[in-house]
Order: structure tokens, then C-alpha cells, then sequence
């Protein structure tokens, strides 16, 4: 791709993009399953590089090529920032390509089209479900640093993200954390008149604004999925796990307090208030909730956990907090352990493929008791084989045909967990309290009650925000219609907003709090 210089817009259009085959490349491993196909790391033949290939799944759309797919290009294309993904080019495959059964299909894929990645290591959902690892404070806000100025940057440059949660968050073994999966991206101005869709950001990472049918809204949304990411690190686990929008509301006016006119005004004239409002009243209690976290940190997340969207952080504010400069400072990404590559879709086949050879153990010991000191150790997938991508003489592809059962339950999205993710004490921060209220599971004694059995550890894996323009599989939510909302909220007394504007001290990042950004709008 011609490079503009990092940090500045890329404008220019490199003429090789679509020109070269996916044969250029050998398949070594799935990482990925998204909603538009499976996403590889792969080798390119002539340098050796590694990349990730994301194929553009074209066998669901009717209409021709994603929609989706097209804003992703097209926004990726233009950001270049060291903490956004980078798109290096297109590549095609033209003839019927291997299914996922190692066979040829006839005429079902004629051709197919790939995106090619950087290669990263791991995101961020894979990383910390690693069992064992604890991230430290200064890697938290190294973390978090990352994140808001590669959201500053998207921000600056009028791209909303609208998608921003763990698994889109990809380190490599540097230390780098960049922003990737722009497939809900899209451009917006601030004079725009309020036709953007309130289906996106998958749902525990989604603003109430959103959920209350907002169509006018801007760069905030972002920042409410930071917090809940910001929250979730320290917290070692996810915050707000509805199952369903209206749950999902509840659980946010649950820990920030019932909307009202004086925490967040205009708030009863948003599309879907009067069918959402809290039969009473809630306070906000974001600081009892979270009172294990030092000040600064519970400061900052304040500010991001804001309902008012309007006085919601912005991520230039947000690198400016305290938090970040104050010890202990975010660490260097080049200190930061290097970590076996972990992907959310491996962590969560390795843990499927551990259920499975426990259950086949449990099976044999029912069935021969004598025999189960006699069982043959647990299989470990060796190291990755080369694929090649036409000819159907491979029979070992990756992903769910592996005679496994398939790794989601509930739906075609991979972050629909059959199970219950894993949110163990390896999770937490040193020093945090990972139960910081009664109950040891979560923040709300009482949560298992009266709510469908939801708590922190409990659930799916949460709804995916459907594409616009797209009925595919993204939307595992669909058919959400505001009426109807009678779910019976405790009492709480009070309310209070919290938050509040930025700090107003200019930009910060990299050590000089006062240097502005080199691609900062002025
Ligand atoms: N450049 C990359 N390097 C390494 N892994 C990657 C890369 N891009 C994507 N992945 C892996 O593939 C997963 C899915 O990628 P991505 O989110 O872009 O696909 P998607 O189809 O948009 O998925 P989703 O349905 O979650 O939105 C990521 O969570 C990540 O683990």
C-alpha cells in the first residue's frame, strides 16, 4: 500500500491493490471467524512475511460484494496510524476454491476476495483469558493508552468505529496495541442530520444512548465501550452482560444511575425513553461498585461511564487524565512479556477441546473403570501446518470442520460462547479485589435474582450489533423492538450523573504532555 507517514491521512491510491492472487500466500492457521468469513495467518511466499488474511464471505449476500466490506476498505485504506490496523492490500482467488471440507464446490465459490493484514499476535480477549496472566497497572494503561490515541486519531479524522470491544483490540509481541475490525466503521460529520442506525457495538459494549434509539450521535458512542473495556480490565472480567437490550439497559441504570432530566438532559426525548424508563429510581454507584480501583482510575472511568453522552469523555481528554500520569505510569509496550500467540478463537477452541477430551475421559471411566489410568494423554495441536488455497489435496483445514462440534452455540457469531467465558482470578490486576461487594460473584449481591441467573460469570458471550445493510449473521439480535419494557428494577434513591468534560490540558501522549499530536486537527 503506498504509505503516507503515520499519523497523517493516507489519500493516495496504490494501483497494484486486487492485482495479485491469494496464491501468493500459504495458509498456516485460522485465528479468526467473523462475520464475514474465517480470518488466517499466513506466510507470503516470495518474502516469508507473515500477515492475516480476512476473506470477505460472499456466499450469504445477495446484493454482491458486503457493504460492510466496502466502508472497511475504504476507511482503512485512508487511517494510517501505528495504533490502527494496517491494510496492506487486496488480494483475490479466481477460481472454485477449497470449502472448508478441503473440496472443491463446484461453482459455490467462484472467487473470493481477501484482505491482508499485519500480522498480530493476539487481541486483547485472547490475551487475558490466557490462564495465569495478570496484566500489571502500568500494562493496563499502556493498554489503555494505545487504545484512546488510536481513537483519538479515527476520531480526529471523522471515523466513528462503532464495534470497539476486546476481540477487535489486537497486540502483537511488541507491545503494540492497534484498533482493527472497521467492518461497522463509518465517516460522520458533526453536522450530520440523524439517520446513522442504533444497531451497533456488540451489546455489553454498547451506550444507553444506543439502546434508546438514538440515530444522532458521534465519536461518545466510542468512548462508553472504552470504559466498559477500561472497567473490564481492571475488574478482570465483563461489567455489563445483559442478554437483551432491555436487560442490557437495566444493568447499566443499575450501576450508573436511572437517565433523567437532570443528570441527562434531553434524555426524555430520545425515541424509546418512555418504553425503557426505570419503573423507579436508581443512583449511580459506579464509585461503591468499583471502590477497589485507585482514585485516578475510578476518576477517568467516571468520565467514560457517563450517560450524558454530550458530557462524556472524549479520547483526547481522556489521554490527558491524571490517570495516566501518575505512578505507576504506562509502561514502555517494549518491556511488556511476549506471550504465546492467543486469539479469541483459539483460547476458545483450546477450552472446547479440553471440555471435549474431559468429557470423553469422564465417558471411558463410566464405561471401564479399571482402564482410565490407561487413557492416552490429552492431544495438543502441534504447530501449524501450510495450507494451500486451491486443488483440494489438503484435507486438514482449520475452523469448525475439524470433526469437532461447532465452537458457538446460539448463533454464527464466534463471541456467542456456548459456555460461559472464563473470568478467573487470573484476570485481575495484582493488588485488585476481584469481588469487591458481597457474594464473591460480581459487584451485585443479588444479581442471580430476579434477573435470569445473568451475573459477571454467568451468560453468552454477548449479541453482536447488526451490520447496516447486512442481514447476516452479525445481527444475533435482531428483531429488538423497544415496547415492553417491564422489567422490574430495584430501588435505589437519588441519582447523580458523574463525569463531566475533559481536563482541557491539551494533548499528552508520549511523554510530553503539551506536544501536540502530528496529526492532529487544529
Ligand atoms: N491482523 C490480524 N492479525 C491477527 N489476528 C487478526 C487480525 N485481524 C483479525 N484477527 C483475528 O480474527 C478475529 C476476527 O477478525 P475481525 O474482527 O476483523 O473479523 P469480523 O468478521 O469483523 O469479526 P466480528 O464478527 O467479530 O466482527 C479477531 O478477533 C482476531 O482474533
Amino acid at each position: 500500500m503506498a504509505g503516507a507517514a503515520y499519523g497523517q491521512l493516507n489519500l493516495e491510491e496504490s494501483p497494484s491493490w486486487g492485482s495479485r492472487s491469494v496464491e501468493c500466500f500459504e495458509k498456516l492457521e485460522q485465528i479468526g471467524e467473523g462475520t464475514y468469513g474465517q480470518v488466517y495467518m499466513a506466510r507470503e511466499i516470495k518474502t516469508g512475511e507473515i500477515v492475516a488474511l480476512k476473506k470477505i464471505r460472499m456466499d450469504n449476500e445477495k446484493e454482491g460484494f458486503p457493504i460492510t466490506a466496502i466502508r472497511e476498505i475504504k476507511i482503512l485504506k485512508k487511517l494510517q496510524h501505528e495504533n490502527v490496523i494496517k491494510l496492506k492490500e487486496i488480494v483475490t482467488s479466481s477460481g472454485p476454491e477449497v470449502d472448508e471440507h478441503g473440496k472443491s464446490g463446484g461453482h459455490k465459490y467462484k472467487g473470493s476476495i481477501y484482505m491482508v493484514f499485519e500480522y498480530m499476535d493476539h487481541d486483547l480477549t485472547g490475551l487475558s483469558d490466557r490462564p495465569g496472566l495478570r496484566f500489571t497497572i502500568p500494562q493496563i494503561k499502556c493498554y489503555m493508552r494505545q487504545l484512546l490515541t488510536g481513537l483519538h486519531y479515527c476520531h480526529v479524522n471523522q471515523v466513528l468505529h462503532r464495534d470497539i470491544k476486546g476481540s477487535n483490540l489486537l497486540i502483537d509481541n511488541e507491545g503494540n496495541l492497534k484498533l482493527a475490525d472497521f467492518g461497522l466503521a463509518r465517516s460522520y460529520s458533526t453536522d450530520h442530520k440523524g439517520n446513522l442506525t442504533n444497531r451497533v457495538i456488540t451489546l455489553w459494549y454498547r451506550p444507553p444512548e444506543l439502546l434508546l434509539g438514538a440515530t444522532r450521535y458521534g465519536p461518545s458512542v466510542d468512548m462508553w465501550s472504552v470504559g466498559c473495556i477500561f472497567a473490564e480490565l481492571l475488574h478482570g472480567k465483563p461489567i455489563l452482560t445483559g442478554k437483551n437490550e432491555p436487560e442490557q439497559l437495566n444493568k447499566i441504570y443499575e450501576l450508573c444511575g436511572s437517565p433523567d432530566e437532570i443528570n441527562w438532559p434531553g434524555v426524555s426525548r430520545t425515541p424509546w425513553y418512555s418504553k425503557f424508563k426505570p419503573s423507579r429510581q436508581m443512583k449511580r454507584r459506579v464509585r461503591d461498585v468499583f471502590r477497589h480501583f485507585d482514585r485516578n482510575a475510578l476518576e477517568l472511568l467516571e468520565k467514560m461511564l457517563t450517560l450524558d453522552p454530550s458530557q462524556r469523555i472524549s479520547a483526547k481528554d481522556a489521554l490527558d487524565a491524571e490517570y495516566f500520569w501518575t505512578d505507576p505510569l504506562p509502561c514502555d509496550p517494549k518491556s511488556l512479556p511476549k506471550y504465546e500467540s492467543s486469539h479469541e478463537f483459539q483460547t476458545k477452541k483450546k477450552r472446547q477441546q479440553q471440555r471435549q477430551n474431559e468429557e470423553m475421559a469422564k465417558r471411558q471411566k463410566v464405561q471401564h473403570p479399571q482402564q482410565h489410568t490407561r487413557l492416552p494423554p490429552v492431544q495438543q495441536s502441534g504447530q501449524p501446518q501450510p495450507q494451500h488455497w486451491a486443488g483440494g489435496h489438503n484435507n486438514h483445514p482449520m475452523g469448525n470442520n475439524t470433526g469437532q462440534p461447532p465452537l458457538t452455540a446460539g448463533g454464527p457469531s464466534h463471541h456467542q460462547y456456548g459456555k460461559p467465558r472464563a473470568a478467573g482470578p487470573n484476570r485481575y490486576p495484582p493488588g485488585g479485589n476481584p469481588n469487591p461487594t458481597v457474594g464473591g460473584g460480581g459487584y451485585y449481591p443479588d444479581r442471580s435474582a430476579g434477573q435470569g441467573g445473568v451475573g459477571f460469570s454467568g451468560g453468552p458471550y454477548p449479541p453482536q450489533p447488526r451490520a447496516p445493510g447486512v442481514s447476516g449473521p452479525r445481527g444475533s439480535s435482531g428483531g429488538y423492538a423497544p415496547p415492553n419494557y417491564t422489567q422490574n428494577v430495584p430501588y435505589g434513591g437519588g441519582s447523580g450523573a458523574g463525569g463531566g468534560g475533559g481536563g482541557g490540558r491539551g494533548p499528552n501522549v508520549g511523554g510530553n504532555r503539551s506536544q501536540p499530536y502530528s496529526w492532529q486537527q487544529q
